[in-house]
């Protein structure tokens, strides 16, 4: 039993087990007509509302790919652009990044078919297995650690190193997911090479450190909910990955803490939103910042995203390979801040915790 603020008695971890052995998540609640949200997704308003909102024109920034290739001032220009936005935001959009609109509008529309579809489908990739399985439906992966639930489910697919075969994949959104994520990880080089000159460094150094690597699509939905206000679609937290290419639909709600205040991610149709990892504030020894970010929920309509993390999810995989701030930035008057870890182990650490508004970076520093 547990005692809540308001002195009322309940059983949290039983309506937990219960939400999980349903098997239909969040969704699964709205669709049985609930108008009340329950105990395990009201979040403590202390920290709903700890930072205020930005005003409106406050904005993460916008880097255009046009010509990066072609013309070296375009470059250098985009090169520093994004060094600025992973130093002071560790978040910004890209628009021509190469995957064309209806591509984006397509994956979108698979994710939301997916969740959509009849439950029983839908059960049969429910799990709690993020070490063996290459599709893990549930809500919140966090479910028995995180102090509040949120209000979301999500599909995750692992596609890389090891491409999946098409038939381990969702039947309904199989052939979006193979097209998206390779594109993705093309994005993803052109990224990754960006980075790397942005931090001085040789164009594949981020590359040759495998960081690329591994690729891992999730595909959230977070049904409209009756009282948003009480609630979180996703908690407050920064990304475990080295870097993370977000696709979210035109209802909004994403929010980045800058300058601790929320500042919203307007959704621009057709661009993605990218932002820094733990890992790769990690591998920069600080130099780019993972910064918290969180979902609200919303009452209008459901929302949809396609998350994609540069972060290696199976073993063995993720085992062996130990990371720390690359040698090269660091001096007498930069030493390191962090010490060396596998992703192995630093995944752990972050599903240990759960989505707690605190970053899990925090156990290594120096
Ligand atoms: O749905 C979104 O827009 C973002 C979700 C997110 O931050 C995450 O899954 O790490
Ligand atoms: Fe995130």
């Amino acid at each position: 039993m547990v005692i809540t603020n308001a002195a009322e008695v309940y059983d949290r971890q039983s309506e937990l087990k219960a939400l999980d052995e349903s098997k239909t998540g969040v969704k699964g609640l709205v669709d049985a007509g609930l108008v009340k949200i329950p105990r395990i997704f009201i979040h403590e308003q202390h920290r709903r509302n700890k930072y205020s909102r930005a005003e409106a024109k406050s904005s993460i920034p916008l880097v255009d790919l046009r010509g990066i290739d072609e013309d070296a001032n375009v470059r250098s220009r985009v090169i520093d652009q994004v060094r600025s936005a992973c130093e002071k935001w560790g978040f910004f959009q890209v628009v021509n990044h190469g995957i064309p609109v209806n591509v984006l509008d397509e994956m979108l529309y698979g994710v939301r078919g997916f969740h959509e579809q009849d439950p029983e489908v839908k059960k049969q990739f429910y799990t709690r297995d993020f070490t063996n399985r290459k599709v893990i439906y549930n809500t919140n992966f966090d479910l028995y650690q995180a102090p509040s639930t949120q209000w979301r489910d999500t599909v995750t697919c692992v596609v890389a190193p090891q491409r999946p075969d098409p038939e381990e994949l969702p039947a309904i959104c199989r052939e979006i997911i193979l097209d998206y994520t390779v594109r993705v990880m093309n994005l993803g080089h052109v990224l990754f090479q960006l980075l790397s000159e942005a931090l001085g460094l040789n164009l594949n150094h981020i590359k040759d450190m495998g960081c690329t690597e591994g690729l891992y699509l999730q595909g959230q939905y977070y049904p409209a909910c009756p009282e948003p206000e009480l609630t979180l679609g996703t908690s407050e937290h920064a990304d475990s990955s080295f870097l993370t290419v977000l696709l979210q639909d035109q209802l909004g709600g994403l929010q980045v803490l800058h300058e601790n205040q929320w500042v919203d991610v307007a959704p621009i149709h057709g661009a993605l939103v990218i932002n820094v990892g733990d890992l790769l504030q990690l591998i920069s020894n600080d130099k780019f910042v993972s910064v918290i970010h969180r979902v609200l929920a919303n009452n209008l309509a459901p929302r949809v995203s396609a998350a994609c993390f540069f972060r290696t999810q199976l073993p063995p995989e993720n085992s062996s390979r130990v990371y720390g701030p690359i040698m090269e930035l660091i001096s007498e008057t930069n030493p390191p801040v962090y010490k060396e870890t596998t992703v192995k182990d630093y995944v752990a650490q972050f599903f240990k915790k759960g989505l707690d508004g605190v970053s899990a970076l925090e156990y290594l520093k120096l």
